[in-house]
């Protein structure tokens, strides 16, 4: 049984809490002093500490540091005057569990020491995997976008053990797997396992710069070569020299910019724009995609010479989905790195919250994962995150998991989600994270940034999936759903009603007609 202490220097409230949780089998021990609990404390630790915030011989403030100190372990709760925001916002600061407001109604202050008895089995239940985690060393600012190089699937094994093969050489890699899966780090994990690792790593992302400037942002530009170029600069190859140059998102490289590519992959030479002397550079090459490039030349817009001279060596990286056995260690090194960019403890992952994130599929691959645990790492309350911190639209897939039979374990799952509803659109921050690199930047900007509502989260989810499947007239498809979806909920708001249907949303009564006959709707 839990054992829970409360110090009060009120012999009321310690009355009227210790009758109260007796009456749902629970004791307590009382203290009037905080001298007294803290000799208390040296013989024994309860599992829940509830503490007033002020006392004569020290405050409840000072006490919650010294027991976080001394026995992080205890949970603690801290009574407060109702309308004390500063100090409710100390206690949460200083590792209160949560904040009790007097006056306080009974019934509430039970189920609150309830929940924290709840919570401190849990945190016992999870010493186990929080031992685990502190084998990981801790992390410091220079691990951040560092790869972990530790990894229980197979599959990352064979791509760690290539990395070791290659990275000597100066042989052309081409990297493939989805956004977000981590192609990024294994270019420079190659570049810097190899002899030229004191060199640049050079990126450059053939998608992310417009057509008209990559090619200077490849091989620069003489002084005068075009309006604006008032002085010579340097591209990336030459900036690259001696090092490694990755050429991020290469199926994107324009057709004639691809000739341009091959030719100085050929010659190791090339001119700058403008310029008539030859530019020599010795640069490793490592490129990567996320779409298959063997289709893209089937469809005639990349070229099949240099797909050929670029796909000397392939690593394919394998999305999260297919290797979840990472994904626990992956989440811890996660939440100590936001905890340490946001100063904050390192929270815990509850067996629970494990096990749902292994069920779930991470359209967006490690930098979904990545962003969820910095989310929870500020969002969650407690130090130990529960099922209850999730994000709704995680909790909204995996119930549907549950729905359409693909897990064994729905019972557990589904009486902890919520259904989905427009008023938890109010939940204004969230972590999901389909393919945008911009999330990344939230860690160090330490700020949150805000995302659609959940039905846009889940349509992105939606929209993820298919992109990740074969599915081909996705838009099309997509909008036959949409429109479905809204014209069968009007009609049916209207009791059939085509009249009422079309002027509330806003169209054509004929247009109800022919979207019902289209649309395989029941007029
Ligand atoms: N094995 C790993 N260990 C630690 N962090 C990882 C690992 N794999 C990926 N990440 C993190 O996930 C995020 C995405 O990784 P990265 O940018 O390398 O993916 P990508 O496949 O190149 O994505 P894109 O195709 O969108 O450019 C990064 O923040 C990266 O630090």
């Amino acid at each position: 049984m839990s054992k829970i202490w409360i110090i009060d220097d009120d012999q009321g409230i310690r009355w009227v809490l210790d009758k109260a949780l007796q009456r749902v089998h629970l004791q307590a021990t009382t203290f009037d002093t905080v001298d007294s609990l803290l000799t208390a404390l040296k013989t024994s630790q309860p599992h829940v500490l509830v503490t007033d915030i002020r006392m004569p011989d020290m405050s409840g403030l000072e006490l919650l540091k010294k027991i976080k100190h001394d026995y992080p372990d205890i949970v603690v709760i801290v009574m407060t005057a109702f309308t004390d925001l500063d100090s409710t916002v100390e206690a949460f600061q200083g590792g209160a569990f949560d904040y009790l407001p007097k006056p306080f109604d009974i019934n509430d202050a039970v189920s609150l020491i309830q929940r924290a008895c709840e919570h401190s089995q849990m945190l016992n239940l999870n010493k186990k995997s929080m031992a685990e985690s502190a084998d990981i060393p801790a992390p410091s600012s220079a691990d951040v976008g560092k790869m972990m190089t530790q990894s229980h699937s197979k599959s990352m094994q064979e791509i760690f053990r290539a990395i070791g093969r290659l990275a000597p050489s100066k042989v052309t890699v081409l990297i493939t797997g989805e956004s977000g899966s981590g192609k990024e780090l294994i270019a420079r994990a190659v570049h810097e396992h190899g002899n030229r690792k004191n060199k640049p790593f050079v990126a450059i992302n053939a998608a992310a710069i417009p057509k008209d400037l990559l090619e200077a942002e490849l091989f620069g530009h003489e002084k005068g070569a075009f309006t604006g170029a008032n002085q010579l600069r340097k591209g990336r190859f030459e900036e690259a020299d001696g090092g490694t140059l990755f050429l991020d998102e290469i199926g994107d490289m324009p057709l004639d910019l691809q000739t341009r590519l091959l030719r100085v992959l050929a010659e190791g030479s090339f001119y700058r724009i403008g310029g008539t002397q030859p530019v020599h550079v010795d640069v490793r090459i490592i490129a990567a995609t996320h779409q298959p490039l063997e289709d893209r030349v089937e469809q005639g817009v990349f070229r099949e010479d240099l797909f050929h001279r670029l796909n000397v060596i392939r690593l394919r990286i394998p999305p999260l989905r297919e290797r979840k056995d990472d994904i626990p260690q992956l989440a811890r090194h996660f939440l100590r790195l936001s905890a340490a960019s946001l100063a904050v403890p390192v929270k815990q992952l509850s067996n629970e919250v494990l096990e749902a994130l292994c069920q779930f599929d991470f359209p967006g691959n490690v930098r979904q994962l990545e962003n969820f645990c910095h989310w929870l790492t500020v969002m969650s309350p407690a130090s130990l995150i529960t099922m209850d911190d999730l994000p709704p639209e995680l909790l909204a897939s995996l119930s549907a998991k549950v729905e359409m039979g693909s897990t064994t374990k729905g019972s557990q799952l589904t009486h902890q989600t919520q259904p989905l509803s427009y008023e938890q659109g109010s939940h204004s921050v969230s972590p999901y994270n389909n393919v945008g690199k911009a999330d990344i930047t939230i860690a160090e900007q330490g700020g949150i940034q805000h995302f659609p509502s959940d039905w846009e989260e889940l349509l992105r989810l939606e929209v993820q999936k298919r992109l990740n499947s074969d599915e081909q007239s996705i838009m099309d498809n997509l909008n036959k759903i949409f429109e479905k979806a809204v014209i069968e909920t009007a009609l049916h708001y209207y009791r059939g009603r085509k009249i009422d249907t079309a002027n509330r949303l806003g169209i054509g009564r004929n247009t109800v007609t022919r979207k019902l006959k289209e649309l395989d709707l029941e007029a």
